[in-house]
């Protein structure tokens, strides 16, 4: 399977890392290269040191979208779930990638913000609402919501597997033009 980027762009909570993992591990148990760019973690490597301004946020989307090509173009299946909230930023990531004739494809997982505050996994909304935490992304903080995505997921609607078959779709259409 020729390698690719699959950038997962949504709010906090909206299930970027729990699809990702999931059809990761699908890829994985197949027998295909992937790696999973999680911007939590990242954040603790690659951008240490950034915060959540739109100029840190646009340096670590542009980063992480660097190694991203880097990897995809090596053969391997990149699967990104980062918030990415600027329109502009991914679009940079979809031209570097464009530009080095490396596979890029675009998944706006879409769950809106009221589930993602009653998921509230990480409990950052209720810090947010409590006056503990700004620039909360969807709150207080812009998400520019993709106009053209390869594929929108909602997972308030759609359950974890129909998620992953979703990519896996996703990934099957682009080994068939490949
Ligand atoms: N202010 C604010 N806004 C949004 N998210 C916040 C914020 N502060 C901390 N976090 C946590 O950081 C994770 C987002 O990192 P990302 O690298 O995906 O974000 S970004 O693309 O740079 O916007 C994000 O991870 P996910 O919940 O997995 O999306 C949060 O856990
Ligand atoms: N259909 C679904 N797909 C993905 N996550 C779901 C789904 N239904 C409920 N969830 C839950 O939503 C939460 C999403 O959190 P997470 O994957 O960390 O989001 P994000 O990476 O976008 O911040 C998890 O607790 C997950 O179990």
């Amino acid at each position: 399977m020729s390698g690719q980027t699959i950038w997962l762009t949504g709010l906090s909570g909206a299930g970027k890392t729990t699809v990702a993992r999931a059809f990761a591990a699908q890829l994985a148990a197949d027998g295909v290269s992937v790696e999973i760019l999680d911007g939590d973690e990242l954040r603790t490597n690659l951008s240490a040191g950034l915060g959540f301004s739109r100029e840190d946020r646009d340096t670590h989307v542009r980063r992480v979208g660097f190694v991203a090509e880097l990897l995809a173009r090596h053969g391997v299946t990149v699967v990104v779930p980062v918030i990415a909230p600027y329109a502009d930023a991914r679009a940079a990531v979809r031209a570097h990638h464009r530009d080095r004739g490396t596979s890029y494809r675009e998944v706006y997982v879409s769950t809106p913000l009221t589930v993602c505050q009653e998921r509230d996994v990480k409990g950052l909304y209720a810090r947010s609402a409590a006056g503990g935490l700004s620039a909360m992304t969807g709150v207080d903080d812009p998400y520019e919501p993709p106009t053209d995505p390869d594929l929108t997921i909602d997972t308030s609607r759609v359950p974890l597997d129909d998620a992953v078959d979703a990519l896996h779709g996703l990934v099957r259409a682009e080994s068939e033009v490949a």
